[in-house]
C-alpha cells in the first residue's frame, strides 16, 4: 500500500517536489524556532573536546603494540611503509609515541573518551527531546547506557572503515606487483571504497533517528532523513575536500588551522544531522504541523489552504445548506472546524448562534467528555474540518496560541450567552 502511494508520488514529480520542498520549508521553520543551531554548536564543541581522549588512546594503542610486540610492530611498519617511505619507527620515536606514558595515559584517554561520548550523547538527546516531543521521559539507565557506548562504537566504526581502506590499497598493490590486470577489479573497488563508508553512515543515522526518538518517527520517515543527510553530506564533502585542503595548505594557520577545520566541519555536520532529524518528524508529524499553523492564524489562511489542500483533503468534510452536523445528546466523536461557509446553532427554546469561517465548534462536548448539548447545521454550503480526537489532542498540545484562542472562544460564546437574570453575588 504505502510503495503503491510512493510511486504514485513519483508518477507525478511535480507534486513530489513541491511536497518536499514544502516540508523542507516547514523542517526550516522549526529549526530555527528550535534554536537547533546551539545544539548543533553544543555537539560540534564536544566533539572536539572528544579528539584529545582519542589522541591519547591511539597513543596509548600505539605505545602498547610497538613496544610489547617489536614483530607486529615490524609488519604494521613494512604495511605502512609501502604507502609512504617516511613511516618508519623512527618517525614514530621522533613523535615521542612509542616513549608515550603508557598505560596513565591509556586509561585517562579511555575515560575521558566515556565522558566526551556521554556529553555529545546528551546534547543529541536534549535535541532530540525538542524536535520529538513526547510525554513520556526515557529511561535514565538506557539514556546513560546508550551515550557511554556510542563514541566507543563510532571510534570502532571509522577504524573498520580505515582497515577496509588500507586492505584495499594492499590489495591493489599486491595485484599491480603481480601483473594482473586492474581494469575491472580497479572501479569496483573504488566503487566499493565510495559505497561502504556511505552505506555505514547511512545505516548509522538511521538507527539513530528511528530509535534514539523517545516518540519513534517510524520506519519510511527515518529512512527518508537519513537519505536527505547522505546525499547533502556527500556532496558537501566533496565540495569541503577542495575548500579545506586550501586552508590546511596555507602554513600560516599551522595546527591551529586544522583544529578549526575539525571545528567547522563537525558544526556543519551537526546542523545537517538536526536538521535531517527535524525533517524525519516534519514528514511524521505533517498533518499535525500543517493544522498547526491553519490554527495560528487569526482569520483563514486561503493560500495556506490551497498550499496544503492533500493533507487538508483527507479531513475536509462538505456539508449542504441545512445539513446536520451535530445532533444534539450525540457523542463527541470530533472536533470542527469551518474552512469555507457558515453554520447555524440552535437550541431547543429556539433560540440560535452563528459559527462563521475559521471557527470551531464542536470542542465543549470533548473537552468537557459528554454528549453535544446543542444541534449544529449547515446555514449555507460549508467546507469543515472534521478532527478526531487523538488529532486534535495532538495539534492542541504543540499549540499553546491555539489553547489561549479557543479559551478566548469559549468565554465569547459564554458571555454572548450569558443570561444574567438573577445577579451575581
Ligand atoms: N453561542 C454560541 N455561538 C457559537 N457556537 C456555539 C455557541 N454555543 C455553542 N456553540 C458551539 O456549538 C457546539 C455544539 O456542540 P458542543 O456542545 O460540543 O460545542 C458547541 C460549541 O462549539
Amino acid at each position: 500500500m504505502r510503495f503503491r502511494r510512493f510511486f504514485k508520488e513519483l508518477s507525478n514529480p511535480e507534486k513530489y517536489f513541491l511536497d518536499f520542498f514544502q516540508k523542507i520549508s516547514l523542517a526550516y521553520n522549526f529549526f530555527n524556532r528550535n534554536e537547533l543551531r546551539n545544539h548543533a554548536a553544543a555537539c560540534a564543541y564536544y566533539m572536539l573536546l572528544s579528539l584529545i581522549p582519542l589522541v591519547l588512546l591511539l597513543l596509548y594503542i600505539f605505545d602498547t603494540f610497538l613496544n610489547r610486540y617489536p614483530a607486529f610492530s615490524d609488519d604494521i611498519f613494512t604495511v605502512l611503509s609501502m604507502f609512504n617511505e617516511k613511516i618508519t619507527p623512527e618517525m614514530f620515536e621522533k613523535f615521542g609515541i612509542s616513549k608515550a606514558a603508557g598505560s596513565a595515559i591509556g586509561i585517562f584517554g579511555i575515560f575521558n573518551l566515556l565522558f566526551s561520548s556521554r556529553l555529545i550523547l546528551g546534547s543529541i538527546q536534549r535535541a532530540f527531546s525538542i524536535i520529538f516531543p513526547a510525554e513520556k521521559k526515557r529511561n535514565f539507565l538506557l539514556e546513560n547506557a546508550i551515550s557511554l557506548g556510542i563514541l566507543p562504537a563510532a571510534f570502532i566504526l571509522v577504524l573498520l572503515i580505515g582497515v577496509f581502506n588500507s586492505t584495499k590499497d594492499i590489495i591493489y598493490k599486491y595485484l599491480e606487483l603481480n601483473n594482473i590486470n586492474l581494469e575491472i577489479i580497479q572501479p569496483l573497488f573504488n566503487a566499493a571504497a565510495l559505497i561502504l563508508p556511505a552505506s555505514t553512515g547511512f545505516v548509522i543515522v538511521y538507527f539513530i533517528y528511528r530509535y534514539l526518538p523517545v516518540r519513534k518517527p517510524g520506519t519510511g520517515n527515518a529512512l527518508k532523513g537519513a537519505l536527505l543527510f547522505m546525499v547533502i553530506f556527500a556532496g558537501s564533502r566533496s565540495v569541503a575536500v577542495v575548500v579545506f585542503k586550501h586552508i590546511a595548505g596555507n602554513t600560516a594557520y599551522g595546527l591551529l588551522g586544522s583544529l578549526i577545520i575539525v571545528l567547522i566541519w563537525s558544526y556543519f555536520v551537526f546542523l545537517l544531522f538536526l536538521f535531517c532529524a527535524q525533517y524525519v518528524f516534519v514528514n511524521f508529524r505533517s498533518d499535525i504541523l500543517i493544522l498547526n499553523r491553519l490554527f495560528s492564524d487569526d482569520d483563514i489562511n486561503t493560500r495556506f489552504v490551497q498550499m496544503n489542500k492533500k493533507v487538508l483533503e483527507k479531513y475536509t468534510q462538505t456539508f449542504e445548506a441545512d445539513e446536520v452536523i451535530i445532533e444534539s445528546g450525540s457523542g463527541a466523536d470530533n472536533v470542527y472546524y469551518v474552512i469555507s461557509g457558515g453554520l447555524e446553532v440552535l437550541d431547543p427554546d429556539g433560540g440560535s448562534a452563528y459559527i462563521k469561517t475559521g471557527e470551531m465548534f464542536g470542542e465543549v462536548a470533548h473537552l468537557m467528555c459528554e454528549p453535544h448539548r446543542l444541534t449544529v447545521k449547515a446555514a449555507e454550503r460549508s467546507e469543515v474540518l472534521v478532527l478526531d480526537r487523538e488529532v486534535f489532542d495532538n495539534v492542541l498540545r504543540g499549540n499553546a496560541d491555539l489553547a489561549k484562542r479557543i479559551m478566548e472562544l469559549l468565554c465569547r460564546r459564554l458571555r454572548d450567552s450569558q443570561d444574567l437574570k438573577e445577579p451575581v453575588v
